[in-house]
């Protein structure tokens, strides 16, 4: 999918300045684009303008269409968005994952597994199988509000022991999955902060995986096909440095965009930002 923002701005209701201003952004069918800035910069609003979320002002182009011109829900059945707040259901590890998505026989069940290896969790196996319910209010039964504690013992009722709990890092995992289940059928992939609870041998291993989704194929003539485009925010300029583009958004507005070695030759923000993250790994 390609995605072209010309002069977009966005303003929260009730705001009265504007988060987004003058955004102008060309993410070719394939690439990968990483976002990258300070805290409160306008990143995850970015996202979620690009994705058609919200409404903007100036214009977005998908496929060279105005995005206007497409019928309600037909961008968003072509797009697979993992947030940071990534919901947790009280359901087998199988509907974690698959959310009904894959069908319940042998050929499902290995997409799940296969899921769940993209997003560096196939360790969550050992723990749990397929059908274990998983519980999403944590291990800390005595923090849990009385209404909580009844629907688990409930659970706990009607499922017998098969109820367990996974940490952060294991349930952001089940999301990614999530994520790479649904994105077979996804022209554009979005990832907020997708490593945030991971350890950083899975976070490697996972960007890979996530830029393997761009990969570009040859289309032949169907230009639906062998395009899907990824978008990611990070924070890890180790993993940022390989997108085929990177934008460095600041208050608002995208003030550098190219390549690793384009924006390091630049000698702006990206390359102060990359330094100050490398000057972190050593002693
Ligand atoms: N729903 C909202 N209503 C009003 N303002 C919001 C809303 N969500 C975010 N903002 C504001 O918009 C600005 C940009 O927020 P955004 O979440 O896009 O930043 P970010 O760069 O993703 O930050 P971070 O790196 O901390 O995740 C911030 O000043 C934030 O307070």
């Amino acid at each position: 999918m390609k995605i072209q923002a010309q002069n977009l701005t966005f303003k929260y209701p009730g705001e009265s300045t504007p988060t987004l201003k003058d955004i102008n952004l060309t993410i070719e069918p394939g690439e990968s684009l990483a976002i990258v800035g300070y805290n409160g910069s306008g990143k995850t609003t970015l996202l979620k303008v690009l994705i058609g979320l919200y409404d903007h002002g100036g214009r977005l182009l998908v496929n060279d269409v105005p995005t206007q011109y497409f019928y309600d829900g037909q961008l968003h059945r072509r797009t697979t968005a993992c947030f940071q707040e990534y919901s947790k259901h009280f359901l087998s590890l199988r509907d974690n994952v698959a959310l009904g998505r894959t069908t319940s026989d042998k050929a499902g069940d290995s997409r799940i597994v296969e899921a769940l290896s993209r997003a560096e969790g196939k360790s969550i196996l050992e723990k749990v199988d397929l059908d274990t319910v998983l519980n999403p209010h944590g291990v800390g039964s005595e923090a849990l509000s009385e209404e909580l504690q009844q629907e688990q013992d409930e659970m706990n009722k009607r499922m017998g022991s098969n109820v367990k709990s996974l940490s952060l890092g294991q349930w952001q995992k089940v999301s990614l999955a999530r994520g790479f289940v649904a994105s077979e059928q996804a022209d554009l992939v979005v990832f907020d902060e997708p490593s945030a609870s991971l350890d950083p041998s899975a976070e490697k291993a996972l960007f890979s995986k996530i830029r393997s989704l761009s990969a570009k194929r040859d289309a032949g003539d169907d230009k639906e096909i062998g395009s899907t485009t990824t978008i990611y925010i990070s924070h890890r300029f180790s993993t940022v440095r390989n997108a085929d583009k990177i934008a460095v958004v600041e208050n608002g507005t995208v003030l550098e965009h190219g390549s690793h070695d384009n924006l390091m030759e630049r000698n702006g923000r990206y390359r102060e930002l990359f330094e100050i993250s490398r000057e972190g790994y050593v002693d």
